[in-house]
C-alpha cells in the first residue's frame, strides 16, 4: 500500500518479470528508471513514449543510491545480490524476483475496485496460489465495490463533520457497513439506498 506518486524507483533488468513490475510501478505513478543491457519490446515502447528513463548497460555498484525503491529483476542471482547489498546498507526498499527472502518486501498479487485495493501474499511460498486467490476474489468483489467505497467515503466525510461524538460516529459507520448497501447498489435500487442511508444516519441519534 505504498504511495509511490513521484517517487524515484529503479528496476534492474528488462525481461518479462521486470516488465510486470514496471507496469505496476507506472500504474502507481512512480518515476521509473531502468538499467539493463536488453529490454523487451513493451518496455521499449514505454521508453519511446517517455514514460520511463532507460540506460542500456549492466548494473554497476552504487547505481541504487538515491532511490526510494528498487527491484532486482535480472536473471543473474549474483547481480541481484549485489543490488540487494547496495540497498540494504542504505535502508532502501528492495525486492528481488529470484530469491524471495533476500529483499525486504514481497510484491503481492493485487486488484482494485475504486478505492478498494485487495492484495494477496503468500510471502514467497507460492506465487501461483496468490494469483489463483486473486482470480477467485475478483469474481467475489465486483465493480459495485468501487461505487460503494466512494459513497462510504462521502458519508464518512459528512459524519466526521456533523457528529462530534466518536462513539456515535462509530455506531453510524458500523450500521452503514452492515446495512447491505452493496446489494442495493448492485440492483440499482437508488430510492431504497437513500432511505437505508437516512435510517443509518438517524438511528445513531437515538
Ligand atoms: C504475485 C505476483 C506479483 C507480481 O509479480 O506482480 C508475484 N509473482 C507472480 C506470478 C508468478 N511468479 C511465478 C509464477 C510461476 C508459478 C510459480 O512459480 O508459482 C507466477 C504465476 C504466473 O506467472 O502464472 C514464478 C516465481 N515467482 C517468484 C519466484 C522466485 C522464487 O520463488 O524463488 C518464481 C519462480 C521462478 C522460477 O521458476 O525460476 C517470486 C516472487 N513472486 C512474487 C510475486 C513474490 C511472492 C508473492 C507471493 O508469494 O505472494 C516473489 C517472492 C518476489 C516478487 O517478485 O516480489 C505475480 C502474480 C500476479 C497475478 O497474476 O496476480
Ligand atoms: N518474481 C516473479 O514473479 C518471477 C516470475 C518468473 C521468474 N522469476 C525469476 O526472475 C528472473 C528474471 O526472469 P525474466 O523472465 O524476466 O528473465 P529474462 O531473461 O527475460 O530477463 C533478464 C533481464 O536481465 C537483464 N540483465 C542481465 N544482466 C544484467 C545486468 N548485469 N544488469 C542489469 N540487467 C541485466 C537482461 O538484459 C534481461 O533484460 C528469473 O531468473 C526467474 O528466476 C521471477
Amino acid at each position: 500500500m505504498l504511495k509511490l506518486e513521484s517517487r524515484r524507483c529503479l528496476v534492474v533488468g528488462g525481461g518479462k518479470v521486470a516488465e510486470r513490475k514496471i507496469a505496476s510501478l507506472l500504474e502507481a505513478g512512480a518515476m521509473v528508471d531502468v538499467i539493463s543491457p536488453l529490454i523487451t519490446s513493451t518496455i521499449q515502447n514505454w521508453v519511446d513514449q517517455g514514460l520511463l528513463r532507460y540506460q542500456s548497460r549492466g548494473y554497476q555498484e552504487g547505481d541504487a543510491v538515491g532511490y526510494f525503491l528498487v527491484i532486482a529483476a535480472t536473471d543473474l542471482s549474483d547481480i541481484n545480490e549485489k543490488v540487494v547489498c547496495d540497498c540494504s546498507q542504505r535502508n532502501i526498499l528492495i525486492n528481488t524476483v529470484d530469491n524471495p527472502h533476500l529483499g525486504n518486501f514481497y510484491v503481492p498479487a493485487t486488484f482494485r475496485r475504486g478505492d478498494l485495493l485487495i492484495a494477496i501474499s503468500t510471502g514467497g511460498a507460492s506465487p501461483a496460489v496468490a494469483k489463483r486467490i486473486r482470480q477467485d476474489l475478483e469474481v467475489q468483489f465486483g465493480e459495485e465495490y468501487g461505487k460503494f467505497l466512494s459513497l462510504m467515503a462521502q458519508l464518512r466525510e459528512q459524519v466526521l463533520k456533523e457528529v462530534p461524538c466518536p462513539v456515535r460516529r462509530k455506531a453510524i459507520f458500523d450500521s452503514l457497513a452492515d446495512a447491505n448497501l452493496l446489494e442495493l447498489i448492485k440492483c440499482g435500487e437508488e430510492k431504497r439506498l437513500k432511505e437505508r442511508i437516512a435510517q443509518c444516519l438517524s438511528s445513531s441519534s437515538d
